[in-house]
């Protein structure tokens, strides 16, 4: 066995708000997702989502069922989105080899039995995963930052210039729930999704990536009137409930994976609070 899926529960916004900084931590944040020749994560009952890391070192490791699923294989009833956060990288899918460069997806669809994952000569394959419940068997597919849809926000004025790669939603790739994208911050800027947003109909997972050792993230979380904050190092990934908002302030620039889950798939659904009404 070399997969580790913690269960976590949903929490009301009206015991959040008693949540001291440990509390808060061990509910939404997942610390350690790269463990070597492991597959590691937290199996959120928001949404249901499976947010992870896949660190094949030493040998290649396959996609195994977990028991929380009580399924034959892990995508007997799921589909997954994989995005590569290190250097190239191969992925099997039921025979068929995907090549994935660095900020490259992956989806794959509901019914793949043989997903295998490989070591690079270095030992530094490093793939995240957000993997939700599917009804329907849509085609695997690989989407590059050339195949996304593409959307730049924000000023360096206002500390919030970054582009969001839209790699997988649905006028990219048929999905059943998931969606997952990428957004970079241009150098300089340091907020991400400011102004902030909510959307009830959709939970949400952050990964932060390409931050220096030394450096790190503010992020933001909590009812709009009501918020907190949980400090972030490079490869940490957070738990955003429907009700929360879901943005953060770096030490310098870095990249962030984002996914959701949920009741549609309309990336623009989102209530958008001004700054001003944050509290
Ligand atoms: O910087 C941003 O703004 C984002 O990347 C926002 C996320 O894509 C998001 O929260 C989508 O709901
Ligand atoms: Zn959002």
């Amino acid at each position: 066995m070399h997969t580790f899926i913690e269960t976590r529960y949903s929490n009301h916004p009206g015991d959040v708000k008693q949540y001291d900084t440990s509390r808060l931590r061990e509910h939404f944040l997942m610390e350690n997702l790269f463990v070597k020749d492991q597959i590691n994560g937290v199996y959120t009952l928001n949404d249901r989502l499976i947010v992870g890391g896949i660190h094949p070192s030493s040998k290649s490791i396959n996609l195994e069922t977990v028991d929380q699923l009580k399924a034959q294989f892990f995508l007997e009833r799921r589909e997954i989105g994989i995005i590569n956060v290190g250097p190239t990288t191969s992925i099997d899918v039921d025979g068929t080899t995907y090549e994935l460069a660095n900020k490259e997806a992956l989806y794959i669809g509901q019914g793949a039995k043989d997903v295998v994952f490989h070591p690079l000569n270095s030992g530094d394959t490093f793939l995240y995963f957000n993997s939700a419940p599917a009804h329907h068997a849509y085609p695997t597919k690989k989407v590059g930052k050339d195949d996304a849809e593409v959307v730049t926000l924000g000023s360096l004025e206002n500390s919030n210039h970054r582009t969001i790669y839209k790699l997988l939603v649905n006028s990219v790739v048929p999905t059943c729930q998931l969606q997952m994208g990428m957004t970079e911050l241009k150098p300089g800027s340091v907020w991400n999704t400011m102004p902030a947003h909510t959307h009830d109909r959709r939970m949400e997972a952050y990964f932060y990536f390409d931050l220096e050792a030394d450096q790190a993230v503010c992020h933001y979380m909590g009812q709009p009137e009501e918020t907190r904050h949980i400090w972030m190092k490079n490869h940490q990934a957070i738990i955003s409930p429907p009700w929360s908002i879901h943005s953060g302030a770096g030490t310098s620039n870095y990249t962030f994976i984002w996914g959701m889950a949920g009741e549609n798939l309309d990336y623009g659904d989102m209530d958008i609070v001004a700054p001003t009404n944050l509290k």
